[in-house]
């Protein structure tokens, strides 16, 4: 079955960014109408970006590629669970349909926070690790008032 053959593609870009030095071992493909358009894997380190992780390299690099901000009709493939951020990408980009191969859980076992920030997300703010406080609301609001009758906007 083809979703098999990719993610396993997406699994041997996860061995090939953690065996270059990259950054941690995650690998992800995004394929649409059986072709691969875009791939990466985990560059946090190397780039100096939290945000480098392998679903979020992918999504641009397939973007790009299709020159669109949406991912219609597309399959992510990662070799992990995405973590909230790289979930929050994707649902954002709105592809099809999402595959992974290992668990939040598999990722907690070698030490990193998918898990963890997973289980920050359903708690009050004033329970969250990072402190987190509300400000200026009303005059936050004015400027989204204003794209609400903006005439020349790309809705997204
Ligand atoms: N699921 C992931 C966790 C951490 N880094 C990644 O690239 N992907």
């Amino acid at each position: 079955m083809n979703d098999e053959l990719y993610i396993r593609l997406a699994i041997e870009f996860s061995q090939k960014g953690m065996d270059s030095g990259s950054g941690g071992p995650f690998g992800c493909v995004i394929v649409k109408d059986g072709e691969v358009i875009g791939h990466g894997y985990n560059q946090v380190t190397t780039t100096n970006d939290p945000t480098a992780h392998a679903e979020i390299v992918a999504i641009r690099n397939a973007c790009k590629a299709i020159d669109s901000f949406q991912l219609e009709g597309c399959v992510v493939y990662t070799s992990c669970e995405p973590c909230p951020m790289c979930l929050g990408a994707i649902y954002w980009a709105r592809p099809d349909r999402l595959v992974y191969a290992c668990s939040r859980q598999d990722a907690a076992a070698i030490g990193f926070d998918d898990d963890f920030i997973y289980q920050e997300i359903p708690l009050q703010s004033s329970e969250r690790k990072i402190k987190t406080e509300q400000l200026l609301q009303e005059e936050g609001v004015k400027v989204m008032e204003l794209w609400k009758t903006k005439k020349d906007k790309i809705d997204y």
